[in-house]
């Protein structure tokens, strides 16, 4: 049974004019599988994300996760935003830790838990701090932690890289793969960067300009760990990036 399954699914905000965002997006995610949902500004990447994770209900069409309707993010759906949005006024393990207390989890095992999460993201000893006091990355990393204290198996993260600078966004790349790797998670994850959609995915759903429609899915039958500059990646990239090229003339808007 797939993780999530996706029929003929449409999405129109309203308004006037009312802006159709998804056109009949039909996919599914398997379990465990790391999907990339990659296409250019505005093609409704976030939208797709947010129905997903059930914060967003769509116009026409159905989404299953595991066969069921979604109810919305919690529980076995972890979700990681552009912006970690952490509360200035809680510390960084306090704001790791806070689905556990909103959960009523015996204090001792809350601490245990956000330790260990805070060790698995890089950000051993830093859990006394306050947002204001780490950097962009670091409070990525929190954010990541913060979702996966709640021991979800999919991760739905809309370009949580997006922010941060090449340097440490490659190293959070190569971190969040381990931990993909060692917590076998099921990851849908939004960028609209065609080299990170090509180092991480195991397939990549690939929009079209708006209203996002699936111009293809891309399988990335390639050996991990994966090497920046390993003349398969730069080909599948150069691919990619050919197949953007050649969706922009045809380009519908709403
Ligand atoms: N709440 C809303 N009301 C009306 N229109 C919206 C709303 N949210 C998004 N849109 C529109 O729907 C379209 C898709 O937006 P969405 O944010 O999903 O795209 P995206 O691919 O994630 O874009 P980006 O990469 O720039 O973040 C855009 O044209 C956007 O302006």
């Amino acid at each position: 049974m797939p993780a999530f399954t996706v029929r003929s699914l449409d999405k129109i905000y309203p308004g006037a004019p009312p802006v159709r965002a998804l056109s009949n997006i039909s996919f599914s995610v398997e379990e465990g599988e790391f999907i990339v949902l990659l296409g250019p500004s505005g093609c409704g990447k976030s939208t797709l994300l947010e129905i997903l994770a059930g914060l967003q209900q769509p116009s026409g069409g159905s989404v299953l996760f595991r066969d069921r309707p979604i109810i919305g993010p919690g529980g076995e759906l972890g979700v990681v935003f552009q912006d970690a949005s952490l509360y200035p006024w809680r510390t960084v393990a306090a704001n790791v830790g806070l689905g556990l207390e909103l959960r009523g989890v015996d204090k001792v095992q809350a601490r245990r838990l956000v330790e260990e999460q805070l060790s698995l993201v890089g950000l051993d000893g830093f859990g006394g701090k306050f947002p204001h006091q780490i950097s962009g990355g670091m409070k990525q990393r929190a954010g990541i932690a913060r979702a996966l204290v709640n021991d979800p198996d999919v991760i739905l993260m809309d370009e949580p890289f997006g922010a941060v600078d090449y340097v440490t966004r490659n190293k959070l790349q190569e971190d969040l793969i381990r931990i993909w790797q060692q917590r076998r998670k099921t990851i849908v994850f939004v960028t609209h960067d065609v080299g990170e959609a090509v180092f991480l995915a195991d397939r990549i759903v690939l929009l079209s300009p708006r209203p996002g429609r699936i111009a293809e899915i891309v399988t990335l039958d390639l050996l991990r760990p994966r090497r920046r500059g390993d003349i398969e990646l730069l080909q599948r990239e150069a691919r990619i990036y050919e197949a953007l090229r050649a969706l922009e003339p045809t380009a519908t808007v709403a």
